[in-house]
Order: C-alpha cells, then sequence, then structure tokens
C-alpha cells in the first residue's frame, strides 16, 4: 500500500457537533479538576515490560507524595501481580486516597476486582463497555440495547458486592464508568447509557457516580470533544450526583488541549498518566496539564517541585525514557544554547535583579523571556538552564561564567572570550560543560591555582606614596619571567600607571589601558576584587600593536589590577 494521493478514500472526516450555543469558549481554568492517575493501570498496560509490584509500590508511593488522592492501581483480574499489588495498595494507602480498580462487564472478572479492594478506605470501582457502533459491533457484536442491558446488570452487581452488602460498610465506595469510546458514540446513546447507569447505582451527592468520557482513541480536534463534553454535561439529568471526568489519548496529539478544553466544557476530573505514558501515543500527560495550570497561576494540587525525582521513577519503573523535550520535566526543556535566546534570558535574570532591587524584593512576577517557567520551582538551578555549544553567543559562556566564578564579565572581554569558546566548541563539535568552560577561562586568563607554567609571574611588590613624591606612587617589585627572576621599578599615578611603567624599563614592553572594570567578589572577610583590563601592546621588534583582556583576581584591589596587566602580557607573550 502506497500513501494515498486521495487520503478522503480511506479516511473520513469526524463531522462536527451540533452545539450553536456552546458555552465552552468563553471559559477558563480557574480550579484544579480532581486528578486520577492511571499510570498504574492503562500506562501499565501497555509497557512492553509490565512492572513488577516492586516497581509498582515505587511507583505508587511518588504519586502519593505528589499529591495524587485518586489513583488506579491495576487491573487486578489480569493478573496475579496485579491482584497482589492492589492488596498492597488497599493497606498502604493513606487514608484520603481513593483506590480505583478497572474491570469489564464479565461477572467472574467483577467478582475477582471486588475482591480485591476488600478492606479498603475509599475504594473506586471502574466498568467499562464498549459503545460506539465500531467497539460494540467489532468487538460484541451487540445492539445498543444489548450493551445498556449488559452495562446495567454489571453496574448492579458492583452495587450488590459493595455498597449494598452490609459487610464492606467499612469502605467508602464509589461507581465510575466509562462509555468506550465516548469520542465515536452518538451523544444522544452515551447519554441514554450512562442515564440507565446511573438509575442502577442511584449515586448522591457527596460522592457522585464518575462518568469518565474517554477519547479511547483521539479522532478529532480538541474542540469537538470539548462540544461532546458540554452536551453530555448539560443532558445528564442529576448533574449535581455526576462528576464528568476526560480520559483523552493522544493519537493526534492534542490530548493536553483536549483535556483543558474539556473541561471548560463542564468536566470536573481528569485521568491520565505522568508525562503521558499509556497506550499507543499515550494517555494524556498529567504534568503537563498540572504545570500548565501552575503557570497561570492556579494551584494544581500536585507538587512537582523535585521533578527530577519524578523522571527517575518514571523511566526506572516504565523503562521508557522522558523525551528530552517533554513539557516542564525534559532534560532539555530549561536548557538554551544558541545565543539570542541566552542573551535574552541573561537580560532577563539582570532586569528581573534590578527590579528586586528597586521594589525591595517585592516584585516576583516571572517574565523572563523564552523561560515561561522559574526553573527552581521545578527543582531545576539556574546553571542548567544556558548550556554553551557552536550555536551560542557571548551571552552564554558569560553565563557560565558568572554562575560559576561571579564574575561579571564586561563586554569587550564577553565577546573576546566568546571567540575561543566557539573555537573550541567547533574543535571538539559539542557542547562544551559548565566545568569545561571554566576551565578554559581559567586557563586562558591565567588564573590557574598553579602558574608555575606562565611566562609572566609576579612575586612580590610593594607602591609607597606620599607628599614627598609629589602625589605619585613608586612601585617596586619582583617578576619572575620565564623562570628568572626580575627586580622592577616604575612610578606613576596610581598602581596601574606605575606598574606599566615598570614594565616598560624592564621588558622595554609598551603597554596601554584600553579600558578598565571592576568589582567586588564574595562576602564578608572572604571579599576579592576582580579586575578586568584591555591592554594594548608594543613589543620591541613587532610591528603591530597587540590588543588583549586580562583578569585578575585578589583581596588586594591594586594586586588584582597588576595580575590583570599580567594575564595579558601572558596572553600576548603566547601568540608571538
Ligand atoms: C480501553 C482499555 O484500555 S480497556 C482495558 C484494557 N486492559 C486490558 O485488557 C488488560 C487486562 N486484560 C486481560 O488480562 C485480559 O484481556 C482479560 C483477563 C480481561 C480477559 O482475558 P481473555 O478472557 O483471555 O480474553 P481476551 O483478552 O482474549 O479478549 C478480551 C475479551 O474481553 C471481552 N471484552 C472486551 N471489553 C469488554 C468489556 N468492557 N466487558 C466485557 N467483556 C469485554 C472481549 O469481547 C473478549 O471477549 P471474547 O473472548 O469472548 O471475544
Ligand atoms: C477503560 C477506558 C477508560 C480506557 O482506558 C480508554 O477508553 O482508553
Amino acid at each position: 500500500m502506497t500513501f494515498l494521493k486521495d487520503p478522503s478514500v480511506k479516511y473520513k472526516k469526524f463531522p462536527p457537533i451540533n452545539l450553536p450555543n456552546r458555552q465552552w469558549p468563553a471559559k477558563t481554568l480557574d480550579v484544579a479538576p480532581r486528578w486520577l492517575s492511571t499510570d498504574l493501570r492503562d500506562g501499565n498496560q501497555s509497557l512492553p515490560d509490565p512492572m513488577s509490584v516492586e516497581e509498582k509500590k515505587e511507583y505508587f508511593h511518588k504519586l502519593v507524595e505528589l499529591g495524587y488522592k485518586e489513583i488506579e492501581v491495576s487491573f487486578p483480574s489480569a493478573s496475579q501481580i496485579d491482584f497482589d499489588f492492589t492488596r498492597y495498595a488497599v493497606e498502604n494507602a493513606p487514608d484520603d486516597v481513593w483506590i480505583q480498580v478497572l474491570t469489564p462487564c464479565r461477572e467472574e472478572l467483577i467478582r475477582r476486582t471486588v475482591e480485591s479492594v476488600r478492606g479498603a478506605k475509599k475504594a473506586i470501582i471502574h466498568v467499562y463497555l464498549a459503545s460506539s457502533p465500531l467497539f460494540r459491533d467489532v468487538i460484541f457484536g451487540m445492539t445498543e440495547q444489548e450493551a445498556k442491558a449488559l452495562a446495567v446488570k454489571s453496574t448492579k452487581l458492583v452495587r450488590e458486592l459493595t455498597k449494598d452488602d452490609a459487610s464492606t460498610a467499612g469502605t467508602e465506595w464509589a461507581y465510575e464508568f466509562s462509555p468506550e469510546t465516548f469520542s465515536d458514540t452518538p451523544l444522544e446513546y452515551s447519554v441514554e447509557l450512562c442515564e440507565a447507569v446511573k438509575n442502577a447505582w442511584q449515586p448522591s451527592v457527596e460522592i457522585p457516580i464518575i462518568f469518565n468520557l474517554p477519547a479511547t482513541v483521539e479522532m478529532s480536534t480538541p474542540n469537538v470533544y470539548a462540544d461532546q463534553i458540554e452536551y453530555f454535561s448539560t443532558h445528564i439529568s442529576e448533574r449535581e450526583k455526576v462528576c464528568i471526568s476526560l480520559h483523552p489519548h493522544n493519537d493526534r496529539g492534542c490530548a493536553v488541549a483536549a483535556a483543558e478544553l474539556g473541561q471548560m466544557a463542564g468536566a470536573q476530573r481528569v485521568e491520565g498518566c505522568l508525562f503521558g505514558n499509556g497506550e499507543r501515543t499515550g494517555n494524556v500527560d498529567l504534568v503537563t496539564l498540572a504545570m500548565n495550570l501552575y503557570t497561570q497561576g492556579v494551584t494544581p494540587n500536585i507538587d512537582f517541585s523535585d521533578i527530577t525525582s519524578v523522571v527517575d521513577v518514571v523511566e526506572r519503573c516504565n523503562k521508557i525514557p522522558v523525551h528530552a523535550r517533554a513539557p516542564y520535566g525534559g532534560s532539555l526543556v530549561v536548557c538554551a544554547f544558541s545565543g539570542s535566546h541566552q542573551d535574552a534570558i541573561k537580560k532577563g535574570f539582570a532586569r528581573n535583579d534590578e527590579l528586586k532591587k528597586k521594589t525591595e524584593g517585592q516584585h516576583s512576577c516571572w517574565q523572563i523571556p523564552y523561560l515561561p517557567l522559574d526553573p527552581q520551582d521545578v527543582g531545576r538551578t539556574y546553571e542548567a538552564v544556558i548550556r554553551v555549544n557552536s550555536q551560542s553567543g557571548k551571552g552564554g559562556a558569560a553565563w557560565i561564567i558568572l554562575r560559576n566564578l561571579e564574575l561579571d564579565l564586561p563586554r569587550g572581554l564577553q565577546v573576546a572570550f566568546s571567540k575561543i569558546v566557539q573555537t573550541e566548541a567547533e574543535f571538539k563539535g559539542r557542547e562544551l560543560k559548565g566545568d569545561e568552560l571554566v576551565n578554559l577561562f581559567e586557563k586562558e586568563y591565567f588564573l590557574e591555582e598553579s602558574s608555575a607554567n606562565y611566562d609572566y609571574n609576579l612575586v612580590d611588590f610593594n607602591i609607597v606614596s606620599g607628599k614627598e613624591f609629589k602625589d605619585q606612587r613608586l612601585l617596586d617589585g619582583t617578576v619572575n619571567y620565564k623562570g628568572k627572576e626580575h627586580k622592577i621599578a616604575g612610578k606613576g599615578n596610581g598602581p596601574i600607571s606605575s606598574f606599566l611603567d615598570a614594565i616598560k624599563s624592564t621588558f622595554d614592553i609598551g603597554l596601554e589601558v584600553q579600558s578598565y572594570s571592576e568589582h567586588s567578589i564574595g562576602k564578608g572577610s572572604a571579599t576579592k576584587a576582580a579586575t578586568y583590563i584591555e591592554l594594548s601592546c608594543e613589543l620591541p621588534g613587532q610591528p603591530n600593536k597587540f590588543i588583549e583582556w586580562g583578569v585578575g583576581i585578589n583581596e588586594d584591589v591594586s594586586q588584582a589590577s597588576i595580575l590583570a596587566i599580567l594575564s595579558a602580557l601572558n596572553r600576548i607573550s603566547q601568540r608571538v
């Protein structure tokens, strides 16, 4: 079969819903829904290697820790592992967590399912049945009325085994019914079927019946799903005794949008999996949904403050990696490699700091270009935000030096260092890690601990000033040049000019300061001065001037300047 020139001969368009009075487009999402994690059921059933009991335990505890209050733990009639794990969940769930289990409409499987949650504090029995014409015809060969009768019979059986059985009074029972696949079922029939199920269950306002309306296979644009939900929400009777739940799959890549529009259309609950695991393209991603609320200022009631630990558990138990670009949790989503992004982020942070200073810490609104979320909110560091490769500009490397060494490089030095970084990144053909950049900077600007191999090294110096010298400074000291110590002496208006004078008289090197800046680093008694000096240099026998930057760091401001001059001089010495 070839890729069709005219796919309409094989695939039919999904018809729009006739809902001229639809209200959902004007709604906003202002509160978190009830969440149900089906990682341990729908997620698990789609894994090449389903989870072991141990893996399910780890995952379950993570879900509880994150704040999920409704967890579908299994399909207990599927396997001994699922049954045993359900028993574990029942015995170990906190009192406020509902344990949900799924069963088809088969008597022996319903019985075993109810058995699996015996003794639970709170349990939801979830029953599903094919309702769409395709699923009914293909899977069961049942008419609409036969399917309805089976759904009613199964609901009555669950009722008899649970809330009508006095011996289970210690358990708070809830009931969930899923017409599969709701999104491909005529709406009038979905409502008729659910009315019959509701009547069989007899819900209360306190514990409403859950009608979970799955897009078992996503077949339309999310607005169509929203129309379907709004239709159901406005046509089902005793709405106050009904909780509408969404269960979107991601076949068309729109599950998150479908879940969001579905909530706008009246749904109060969402079922999904962390990072969108699940059948085929997955269930809707619960992380994205919660964090989408969070970044709109709405409390999601789920705590993703340590998202890396969530990724770890999900990857370990599912044995499927979380994509590096997965919204919010992917390893690359808070990283910028490209120059203009890095520049914007760096400026954004600087502006934020300024605003904070101006408002004495009151400014708290997050507005950083390219970063919709403060990485620290999910336990990530600012160091990881900017990473450097051959696509990066001066700002990226400067950011890493700032974050690691507290050195706020002047613009000219950023440009100069960026060229060095570019050459290195192209040479290595890959990203340069933070510590590689720091090492490169320290090596290039002669800031390493061991300076034994540098051409010029400061051994000692002394500066004197006074009226008798007519406000001039006199500097004398010792400089080691290529292993040999030289006594130096010079005079000038300050430490820099007197040192330049000393270098001129000792080595016949003409140096001129092109630019200078300085700031402090560290705090309290550990405060140091960081000095940046751009020098132009005339060397004996060399026709052209050299221009180089140097960096010096020392507790003493004068010494920091002298070290910066020697740093530039060493760079020049290396070039000739
Ligand atoms: C949309 C969803 O995700 S639904 C959940 C799907 N999850 C799973 O299937 C995982 C667990 N499943 C299992 O372990 C097994 O399929 C079991 C235990 C449920 C049934 O196993 P088997 O009896 O061997 O049947 P098998 O898996 O081959 O086929 C499924 C049967 O269930 C029937 N079935 C499917 N859905 C339902 C339903 N909602 N209610 C009743 N029966 C159903 C099918 O018609 C088929 O019956 P048939 O054998 O009479 O044709
Ligand atoms: C059992 C139901 C809710 C399901 O998993 C689906 O329709 O995808």
